[in-house]
């Protein structure tokens, strides 16, 4: 019987040494007996063809999908290749069902962590094309003629909305518990919005009804927005009280905390109020939507769930298919907007197609992170909330303009603040120091310039200013979370500059510190050693960075010229 051994890394060739030959009496009458001979592998016996995974189905899928770890195998040694099997098959171990190899282990966890990446490419295709199709077959439908109108509750540059029952009473509506809000332009998106949170997370907004467009009106089209009514007061309607927050404490808290009035018990209202608006926010931008216009107006008390849900999704943007992508500046309220107005960079210039932006999304997502525009307004929610005296619109303008003053700077808007303080504002910071000053560091986490800066929604929420029993009582769990919240905060440009000054006071030649001269030397020593092989390496990954994202944007760009039709708004009811 003849035996075949194998070696050498196989791609496409390969060579084998094949040691005996029975039909040869002789052995030196075979002339290749011992000796090394190359051989060609065709690739289709490694790589499945795209015709052969598409056939397979049943028993054979299980088939295909080997076949396709082991292509993965291709350049690497026969374990993985089984090589001797093209050339004796039946001498071979038969194979056992599905061998998982460790590169196609790393690269099946790699494709699952990329789909599932926020905003979740594979989660956003189960929404799109089946939980949102079973919604419509189930949901109730609505006509113009179903509603009463009743009070007017308010009237924006985009719609006005008013409080309504349904024509037909049965005994689970009661009078008026619905909200309608006719829109104009911004309608269509907003229904988008309402109904990706009502699949995705209920609990954050305002519990959404039905939305359609009604085109029976003279004044041309127009989208009808249904909710449920949540509740009378907006958390700025809850602010602008001189009671703030102990009016709010019953409807959050149920009852009356046992604490005299004061910073104590006022930090602790306000650490509910926070975490519930961080919680919605949570769970809109693990979905991909990003609100932009995050304010106190925009904030319901919802009286059914003792809990503030966020509404008006109409400025919001859905990152994981890029609809309402192109910010719209005027949108933005300037009273709450972080300073980078576009939350997405101007490198990446417009929405691409829906397949493209979806693919891409945890990439653009990862590059931008647009849900700390989000972060900066609840962080201004935050510091109204701390200080009575930025309630009002004026004040918070101005404070909008010495925070730029101080480039943003919170530490630095504090200090020139401070020595001059007026006793409220001196109230407000002892109650952020509060529990070894773990609200002010939440505060300064939200309220930066650069939004890689600021934490995230749920990083916020893991910080121990949510834990009720304080900084003192904290289990060693809870400190090493704290640790890690701010090692993610860290800023290390600042903390090395911090660390330069540190050493130059405490530096003199004698004791062995740093002089300020030595320590100038320090600082320029990086930039006088050019063309340093460090130098080089640093500079060119730099400059294919750059490359990788000015053809990713070109890339866009292009697909999206080709593909720019509201292609979603096909999928919004109409009533003629
Ligand atoms: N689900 C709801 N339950 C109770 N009240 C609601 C609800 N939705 C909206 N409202 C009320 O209607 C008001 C206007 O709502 P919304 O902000 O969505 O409209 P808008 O036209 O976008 O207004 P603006 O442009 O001023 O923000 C809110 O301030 C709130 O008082």
């Amino acid at each position: 019987m003849a035996t075949v051994a194998a070696s050498g890394g196989v791609g496409v060739a390969t060579t084998i040494k094949l040691q005996s030959h029975k039909p040869f009496s002789n052995p030196t009458a075979n002339p290749f007996l011992g000796k090394k001979l190359a051989i060609k592998l065709p690739l289709k016996t490694l790589v499945p063809s795209p015709k052969a995974l598409v056939l397979a189905s049943g028993g054979h899928l299980i088939d295909a999908v080997k076949d396709l770890f082991l292509g993965v195998g291709v350049g690497l040694p026969c374990t993985v290749m089984e090589c001797g099997d093209i050339i004796y098959r039946s001498t071979l171990p038969k194979s056992s069902g599905l061998t998982l190899t460790a590169p196609g282990a790393v690269l099946a966890i790699g494709a699952l962590s990329y789909l599932w990446a926020t905003p979740g490419v594979a989660p956003g295709f189960f929404d799109m094309f089946f939980l949102a199709f079973v919604e419509r077959l189930f949901r109730p439908t609505f006509r113009k003629d179903d509603f009463v109108l009743g009070k007017k509750l308010g009237e924006g540059a985009f719609g006005v909305v008013y409080r309504v029952s349904l024509a037909k009473k049965s005994s689970s509506n009661k009078e008026g518990d619905l909200v309608l809000k006719k829109a104009t332009e911004y309608g269509a998106v907003e229904i988008w919005m309402n109904e990706r949170v009502r699949r995705a997370c209920a609990s954050s907004c305002a519990d959404f009804v039905y939305g359609f467009l009604e085109n029976s009106s003279k004044k041309g089209g127009e989208y009808w927005l249904i909710w449920r009514f949540e509740g009378k007061s907006t958390l700025a309607d809850l602010m602008q009280s001189k009671e703030f927050p102990y009016n709010v404490e019953t409807m959050i808290l149920g009852e009356v905390q046992d604490l005299p009035k004061g910073i104590e018990r006022e930090n602790r209202i306000i650490q509910t109020i926070m975490r519930q608006i961080l919680f919605c926010l949570d769970g809109l931008h693990s979905t991909g939507i990003v609100h932009r216009d995050i304010k106190p107006q925009n904030i319901i008390f919802s009286e059914g769930s003792r809990t503030f849900k966020i509404i008006d999704l109409g400025a919001a943007t859905d990152l994981r298919v890029g609809i309402n992508y192109i910010p719209k500046e005027f949108l933005l309220d300037p009273r709450y907007a972080a300073p980078e107005q576009y939350i997405m960079s101007t490198q990446t210039p417009s929405a691409p197609s829906a397949p493209v932006a979806t693919a891409l999304s945890p990439v653009l997502w990862q590059m931008n992170l647009p849900d700390r525009f989000d972060i900066y307004s609840t962080g201004l929610i935050f510091l109204q909330m701390a200080f009575p005296s930025l309630r009002t619109d004026s004040s918070l303008i101005q404070f909008n303009r010495q925070l730029k003053r101080c480039d943003y700077d919170l530490v630095a808007w504090r200090r020139s603040l401070e020595p001059r303080a007026s006793p409220d504002f001196r109230r407000g910071f002892e109650l952020l120091d509060l529990d070894g000053g773990i609200g002010w560091e939440l505060l300064t986490s939200m309220v930066r310039y650069k939004p890689r800066k600021r934490t995230s929604a749920k990083a916020a929420l893991a910080n121990p200013y949510f834990d009720r029993e304080g900084l003192l009582v904290l289990s060693f769990m809870q400190k090493l979370r704290l640790q890690l919240f701010r090692a993610t905060q860290q800023d290390y440009e600042e903390a090395a500059k911090w660390v330069i000054g540190l050493m130059a006071k405490s530096g003199t030649e004698q004791d062995g510190g740093f002089t300020e001269a030595q320590l100038q030397e320090l600082r320029e020593m990086a930039p006088n050693k050019k063309g340093t092989a460090q130098r080089n390496a640093l500079a060119s990954a730099l400059r294919l960075q750059r490359k990788i994202i000015s053809t990713l944007n070109e890339s866009m760009d292009e697909l999206n010229q080709r593909r720019k039709s509201l292609w979603w708004n096909r999928w919004i009811p109409r009533e003629e």
